[in-house]
């Protein structure tokens, strides 16, 4: 229980504390702490308070934070709860409560390599249909290691960032059509979790499955943006390239590993038998239930409770060829998807524009058009029998220049 008076429909309980980079008029950006419908201001109110590393907070990133590593993480994760249950705290913490409404939200960190995977059945099965018909739905490695692909880092844009609707070339009119350039006309989303690396790793090491708390810090809500046409017209044989690295969106609120702990599950039994690298220890299945709103409409409700692969697993395959981890990488889960209506994709939700939706002014949609706004959020179980909420990332179509 916290003192903290929360409406219902907060944005955060005061159990989530995810973590972010705000500023308010005039003033510097720095770190901060959502609860309820407020953000703690952290270094004045760790100051304060008399808590070591405050100078952590007062910082335009949380990568310094972020390197700080699992007993600083687990520190202060305690300190906050207590602070915000513990009735004693009120007259330090009152002074420190900035409404979110006033705020300005930045991008949480800076982001280093960028990652994305490929962990959800439904979405490649779905995918390998449209895209690969005349082949296995699933490619042959996809139940014997977690596929995935580098992007790009550099373009992960905060949530509310405009989306610029990019151009490349594209087959138009089926298999025999011309090749032209121009603006993408699939352009789509994917529902993805990302993860966000904090300790980093050494150069020919490897981080096992056992050590997945140990380097990563928590979760961000990700919109993987698509140029489907652009995507499925250059991706042979290396893979996703300009279709993708145009932009991919995060929200602003990094949610600590340590509030998911909830949500953890059982990831779904697998076959063939795992190299022994990928065995789990201990469940990371998640079980979070994101909300697809296209304009003001929900489309979609994809679950990540059934995702084949977690995201242990995807650190340790990552790395066990030598690679190294840094602070600020993020990894991605790949699109959640389940089967329509609980899509990750439009590409799926509408397999591939033959069968439109409809939004609540009465128009129809296949893919994205310009001046579309796209939220993703989502939720996951709490303590006791709660549902924490898990914050939101959203963009906006903007027209090619
Ligand atoms: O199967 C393909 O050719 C392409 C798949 C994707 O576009 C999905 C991707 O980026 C990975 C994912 O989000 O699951
Ligand atoms: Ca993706
Ligand atoms: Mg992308």
């Amino acid at each position: 229980m916290t003192w903290l008076d929360l409406a219902d429909d907060a944005p955060f309980d005061a159990w989530t504390l995810p973590y972010g980079v705000f500023s308010t008029d005039g003033e510097e950006p720095r770190v901060g702490v959502a609860v309820g419908s407020w953000i703690l201001d952290l270094a004045p109110l760790a100051a304060v308070e008399g808590l070591d590393g405050s100078h952590l907070f007062a910082q335009r990133s949380l990568n310094p934070f972020l390197a700080a590593g699992r007993r600083a993480w687990d520190a202060v994760r305690g300190w906050l709860l207590e602070v915000v249950t513990e009735s004693p705290h009120r007259d330090l913490v009152e002074p420190q409560l900035v409404p979110l409404a006033e705020a300005t939200l930045h991008r949480p960190f800076t982001v280093g390599d960028y990652v994305d995977f490929y962990a959800s059945q439904t979405h490649a099965e779905n995918v390998g249909q449209i895209f690969r018909p005349d082949s296995p739905a699933l490619p042959a490695a996809w139940k014997h290691l977690p596929i995935g692909y580098h992007g790009r880092g550099g373009t992960v844009v905060v949530s509310g960032t405009p989306i610029v609707r990019p151009s490349g070339l594209r087959r138009v009119g089926g298999a025999s059509g011309d090749v032209e350039f121009g603006p993408s006309l699939k352009l789509d989303i994917e529902v993805e979790a990302g993860f966000v690396v904090g300790t980093p790793s050494a150069l020919g090491s490897r981080v096992p499955v056992s050590s997945f708390e140990d380097h990563v810090f928590g979760m961000v809500l990700v919109n993987d943006w698509s140029a489907r046409d652009i995507q499925a017209f250059e991706y042979v044989p290396l893979g996703p390239f300009l279709g993708k690295s145009f932009a991919t969106s995060m929200s602003p609120w990094v949610v600590p590993l340590a509030a998911l702990e909830p949500a953890r599950v059982s990831p779904p039994p697998r076959s063939p038998a795992l190299s022994s690298y990928l065995r789990d220890e201990g469940p990371w299945g998640l079980d979070l239930t994101f909300e697809v709103l296209w304009n003001d409409r929900v489309v979609a409700r994809p679950p990540s409770r059934d995702l084949y692969w977690t995201p242990a697993q995807m650190l340790a395959h990552m790395t066990v060829n030598g690679a190294s981890v840094r602070t600020g990488d993020l990894y991605a889960s790949g699109t959640v998807s389940a089967p329509r209506p609980d899509s990750g994709s439009f590409l799926e939700l509408t397999w591939n524009g033959t069968e439109p939706v409809t939004l609540s002014d009465g128009s129809r949609r296949s893919f994205l058009e310009d001046g579309d706004t796209i939220t993703i959020r989502a939720t996951a179980p709490g303590p006791g029998q709660s549902r924490q909420r898990l914050g939101e990332v959203t963009g906006t179509i903007h027209p090619t220049p």
